[in-house]
């Protein structure tokens, strides 16, 4: 039995040898247990509600297969990951569409392909989705994305609840654009959204704005006699990093979520609504390990030591981006003292591509050895580039010892071939 580190069943050094690195490794078993617990404490305890995979996060075909087997729903925000659940037989109609600018393209194909819900971030969104529905002949069921004036804890980047948020309809204009929206024939009003932003680690938050928005539904019943059927509130669960905090279940959003929502709509005379969730990185962020190969050390006097690997920003731009921090461990030596802290950083031609700064590691690290980056599965291989011309890393699922390549690494060929010369002499 090996001493080195194993995910699932499988040895993560083996893999690094068979698939090479970078490699995004990830824990079908952990998704699989992740959508069970939401089905369990949220879908089977509240009538009606929904959840939807926030695709955004982390989205192959394999991936589509996962969520339409345990019987989820997937938000996409653009035609190209519409296009991706389709390709899967994603059913449409569990297909939720975002956007805050999306084209008439995207909205043709999605009330073409009939997906089950539009939400609608602007008011002229709606004229489109009217007008395209028309011509297609039919109804499209659409939720308004309301900016709930809520400024979650988290990253200034990925707010997305407060006022000056470039997402959503100001709260005040919501009045006016129900009015217009539930005269048009060819749109139908389920409800509202709103989303907070990402990694939000306390309840609160959501309470805050339930609050905003049960008197918001409450006040368009009053005025205008619109009753509110459906309300998403959303995704932005946080998880732990691995260390000092913990990921925390599901139940610890929804459960306050719900209760407030109930307690609400019984002051305020409302009938209770279907209520909708949208979870991304809850599900995949703590599935996912990426897998590099240590190359060049460097040892500076009164400064610190870099460990380079063979990745970086172009395949996590998220402690670059957001200052986002991440644990490792050196895979094949696993269980020795770490006696060394270094500084691990990307390959990029960027001062900023540092994957992680002060970690402990074994003294005799050394070129070769594999290091394992946790917690990678959301925002990493969605957001990868191809910046100094690396090609993408592949991603392998893992399951009770099995391993399955679910997207092959990109090769040079691949860098180039939608490329075109402006000499026809040119070899590509
Ligand atoms: C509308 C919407 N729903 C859901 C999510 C999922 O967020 P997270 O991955 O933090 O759960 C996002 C991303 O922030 C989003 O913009
Ligand atoms: N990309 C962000 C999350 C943004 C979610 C989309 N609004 C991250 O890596 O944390």
């Amino acid at each position: 039995m090996s001493n080195n580190l194993n995910l699932d069943g499988c040895d993560l050094v083996k893999l690094a040898l068979k698939y090479g690195t970078p490699l995004y490794v990830f824990s079908q078993g952990m998704i699989e247990r992740r959508c069970r617990e939401i089905k369990e404490q949220f879908l089977n305890r509240h009538e009606g509600s929904h959840a939807y995979y926030a695709s955004k996060a982390f989205l192959t075909l394999a991936m589509c297969q996962i969520i339409e087997k345990e019987g989820l729903g997937l938000d996409v925000v653009s035609g190209g990951e519409l296009h991706l659940a389709l390709k899967a037989s994603f059913p449409a109609e569990r297909i939720v569409l975002h956007g805050n600018n999306k084209l008439r393209q995207e909205i043709e194909m999605a009330v073409e392909s009939g997906v089950g819900r539009i939400v609608v971030d602007w008011e002229g969104e709606i004229d489109i989705i009217d007008e395209v529905s028309k011509i297609k002949g039919q109804k499209t069921p659409i939720l308004l994305r309301v900016t709930p004036e809520v400024k979650a804890m988290t990253h200034k980047y990925i707010q997305t609840g407060h006022r000056g948020s470039k997402f959503g309809i100001p709260l005040e204009r919501i009045p006016y654009v129900v009015k217009k929206t539930i005269s048009l024939s060819n749109v139908e009003l389920k409800g509202f959204h709103f989303h907070l932003g990402s990694q939000i680690d306390d309840y609160r938050t959501y309470l805050e704005a339930v609050d905003v928005i049960t008197k918001l539904m409450s006040d368009l019943r009053e005025g205008l006699g619109y009753t509110t059927e459906e309300l998403d509130i959303g995704g932005g669960f946080g998880i732990g990093n691995g260390e000092g905090s913990l990921t925390k279940p599901i139940s610890y959003f929804t459960d306050p979520a719900m209760e407030r929502i109930k307690a609400r709509c019984l002051t305020f005379g409302l009938p209770l609504p279907s209520v909708a969730i949208e979870p991304g990185r809850w599900i995949t962020g703590e599935a996912g390990i990426t897998l590099y190969t240590v190359g060049a050390i460097k040892e500076i006097p009164g400064s610190c030591t870099y460990v380079s690997v063979d990745g970086g920003m172009a395949d996590n731009i998220r402690p670059a981006l957001y200052g986002a921090r991440y644990r490792a461990e050196v895979a094949n030596k696993m269980g020795r003292d770490k006696d060394k802290i270094v500084t691990v950083a990307g390959r990029c031609c960027e001062s900023g591509d540092i994957l992680i700064e002060d970690l402990p590691v074994p003294g005799d690290i050394e070129p070769g050895d594999i290091l394992a980056v946790f917690n990678t599965g959301a925002y990493s291989y969605s957001m990868a580039s191809n910046y100094n011309m690396l090609p993408k890393p592949a991603v392998v699922f893992v399951d009770k010892g099995e391993d399955i390549l679910v997207v092959e690494r990109e090769t040079y060929d691949d860098l180039v071939v939608k490329q075109r010369g402006i000499r026809s002499a040119l070899r590509v």
